[in-house]
């Protein structure tokens, strides 16, 4: 007759666990019990602790099985049992999902965006950044603007940052301002076909390798519209609120309106609405006129209930400052244009918001 595993177990049932003082199949030591025609092999698994005390009952354990009819080799193997408790997987913890991260040595994170392209989104951050390091801050300015970054022309900065340990990358400062720009990552004259995965790594490569030292604010200029790095920026970082620039234009309003409502869907705080161009003044004259109409960005404010933070004019000077690498804020301070971007960044430092 042929020996089966449930004749092994009866057999193996007859011996006394030393430890438990049951059988040593109830007591759970028995493990890996193969049998294979007339070899039988199992292991028993024991606190190595009370290995003398169990080398007797190994004997009697093998000398049970070579008493079975049909049994030929029996190997018996002493082994550790595992000290470990088993896991708790009823009371196990699952892993807590990341929320939104600070960046160290960074107090507040502020968000500059547009719904659209060419509002001035890129000149408003500039002139803030500055104004505001004028008001004795210390103020960041990331471009992280890839499909048009403007910072590094506007603030007169150029060059590849550098890193000379080949982790963290040296920032460019300029008008106290400590700046860096995705655009300084690639060439300039490249066009660079920017993918998801590539923006946020880009990004994340910003935010944490930079070495930004120690920062009151740090101003995100943002891509136009609603997009990935906007969404990125709000779920990986603590994002303290945003700004949106529009022009007077009903289109732009529009797109303001979405830029607004994707931050309210991010959960993050909308500071303000800042009107630019506003009004026309004429660079000869002084003269001011209202090209796209008055009050509507105000009126629009009001219905989105956020509060409109600044008007800035359309104003030639405004222009050649950026387009000359010192913002008006820095170029012609004591001008009605710099102060309006004065008047912003102190309306956000009272605030506690920059
Ligand atoms: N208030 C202003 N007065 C005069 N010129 C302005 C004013 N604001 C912006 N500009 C000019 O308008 C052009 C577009 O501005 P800017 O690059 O800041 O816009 P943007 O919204 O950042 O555009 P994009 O999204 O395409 O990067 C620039 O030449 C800039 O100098």
């Amino acid at each position: 007759m042929a020996l089966t595993r449930d004749a092994v177990l009866a057999a193996l049932k007859e011996i006394t666990d030393p430890v438990s003082g049951s059988d040593v199949v109830s007591a759970g030591i028995i493990r890996a019990l193969t049998v294979e025609g007339g070899s039988v092999r199992f292991v028993l698994e024991i606190d190595p602790a009370k290995a003398e005390a169990y080398k007797p009952v190994r004997d009697e354990c093998e000398a049970a099985v070579k008493g079975l009819d049909g049994a030929e080799t029996v190997s018996v193997v002493m082994t550790a049992h595992q000290q470990k408790a088993p896991p708790d997987l009823k009371g196990a913890q699952k892993p807590k999902p990341q929320g939104p991260q600070k960046v160290a040595g960074i107090d507040r994170v502020i968000a500059v965006a547009s719904g659209k392209g060419g509002v001035g989104k890129s000149t408003v951050s500039a002139n803030l950044a500055c104004a505001l390091a004028a008001e004795g801050r210390r103020v960041g300015l990331l471009d992280a603007d890839v499909y048009g970054p403007s910072q590094p022309r506007m603030l007169g900065v150029s060059g590849k940052p550098a890193s000379p340990d080949g982790k963290t990358i040296l920032p460019l400062r300029n008008y106290g301002v400590t700046m860096m720009s995705i655009g300084l990552m690639t060439n300039e004259r490249e066009a660079v076909v920017w993918r998801g995965p590539m923006l946020m790594g880009a990004l994340q490569q910003m935010m944490n390798q930079v070495q930004w030292g120690a920062l009151d604010v740090l101003i995100v200029d943002l891509p136009p519209g609603t997009g990935d790095v906007a969404m990125t920026l709000a779920q990986k970082y603590v994002l303290d609120g945003a700004v949106v620039v529009s022009t007077p234009q009903d289109v732009a309003l529009l797109d303001a309106r979405k830029g607004i409502d994707m931050f309210a869907k991010l959960g993050t705080p909308i500071f303000g609405l800042i009107e630019n161009m506003s009004t026309h003044i004429c660079s000869n004259c002084g003269h001011e006129e209202h090209i796209f109409g008055h009050g509507g960005v105000a009126k629009e404010a009001q219905e989105m209930r956020v509060p409109l933070l600044a008007e800035i004019p359309l104003h030639l000077d405004i222009r050649t400052a950026s387009d000359g690498g010192a913002p008006i804020v820095v170029s012609k301070p004591e001008s009605p244009q710099a102060q309006a971007f004065r008047d912003l960044a102190r309306k956000l430092v009272e605030a506690g918001q920059a």
